[in-house]
């Protein structure tokens, strides 16, 4: 498998710079006729432009549900999403979505090209730009050529490139993924990841993703967001400092990704939520962090770039 470019981390070089995203003390409750439902908490983080963001948790720990709110699709029960420092109250401009399950989010009557540009007529996108637009993320997701074909006639993984190609297309600022890669083979998974990486460069994307996969979090991403079960807060931030180019080789047989993948996949396992205050204590470089692996469970939500002592 080839190395993958992944440029120097983008938001280190705007060091100081606002944040694109800000996630304030977010809580969840679902009232349903069973009753009500505390899904998330107190979630709090900061995504920087250009970053990779992962979300992980345990199962229920409302990853799926941060998502939609920063999407717009839900109104949180407290707390404020800002992209740009603007409160989020509905659908956000410049931020487009890819759900893991390509086969209802692809309308199968349309060719792929009619997917791809579907999104770009109805925001009045004119047809000749709507076409260029879709012709240029289709080439970027190696489709070229399947533009007349149907979603059925293509395998799962091209089908979820024509998703990514979609909202490409929309040329975002901000791209959420759900669970992107979660219904295609092992294979087809590495192949996306490494789709994805070198896109953020492409299209200068920013991409906050939800994933239960610890390998695909920490291989993607420049820091990983981890939550505690529910009601959710933050349990740590890690940071990801691999070298850059990523590569599914070389990257994954690093002992830095061992012990990133070991570190996230105990607060992940970790019994019990936090406390809900963050510390964003930022004194050592974190690949040294990395490196010496040492690293401390935090009693408390933490912002691992340095080891915990
Ligand atoms: N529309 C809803 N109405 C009521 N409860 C909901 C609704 N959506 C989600 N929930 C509940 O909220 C909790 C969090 O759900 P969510 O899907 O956000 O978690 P998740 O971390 O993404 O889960 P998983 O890892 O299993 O995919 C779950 O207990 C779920 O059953």
């Amino acid at each position: 498998m080839t190395a993958v470019s992944d440029p120097a981390h983008p938001a280190r070089a705007a060091a100081g710079a606002p944040p694109l995203l800000r996630v304030e003390g977010l809580a969840k409750t679902y009232r349903t006729p069973a009753g009500t439902h505390d899904a998330v908490g107190d979630v709090t983080f900061d995504v920087h432009s250009g970053e990779i963001v992962s979300i992980v948790g345990p199962s229920g720990a409302g990853k799926t549900t941060v998502l939609r709110v920063l999407a717009g699709l839900l109104a949180p029960t407290a707390g404020r999403v800002l992209i740009s420092g603007v409160p989020v109250d509905g659908p956000p401009p410049g931020v487009a979505l890819v759900f893991q399950d390509y086969s209802r989010s692809l309308l199968p009557w349309l060719s792929v090209l009619g997917n791809v540009t579907l999104p770009l007529r109805s925001a009045r996108v004119p047809k000749a730009e709507a076409a260029e637009r879709a012709l240029r993320a289709l080439a970027s997701v190696g489709l070229e050529g399947k533009e007349r074909l149907r979603p059925r006639e293509l395998s799962g993984g091209m089908q979820q490139r024509v998703a990514i190609a979609r909202a490409l297309a929309y040329q975002p600022r901000l791209l959420l993924m759900d669970e992107p890669f979660a219904s295609v083979d092992a294979q087809t998974r590495m192949d996306l990841e490494d789709l994805v990486l070198p896109l953020r460069e492409q299209y200068g994307m920013t991409i906050v993703t939800v994933t239960h996969d610890i390998d695909e979090a920490v291989y993607l991403s420049d820091r990983v967001v981890v939550l505690s079960a529910p009601p959710s807060a933050v349990a740590a931030v890690v940071e990801v400092a691999l070298p850059a180019p990523r590569s599914q080789t070389t990257t994954k047989e690093d002992p830095r990704f061992g012990r990133l993948r070991h570190r996230v996949l105990d607060l992940v396992r970790r019994p019990g939520a936090p406390a809900n205050t963050t510390d964003t204590t930022d004194t050592t470089d974190a690949a040294n962090a990395a490196e010496t692996g040492d690293f401390a469970i935090p009693a408390s939500p933490v912002t691992e770039r340095t080891p915990q002592r």
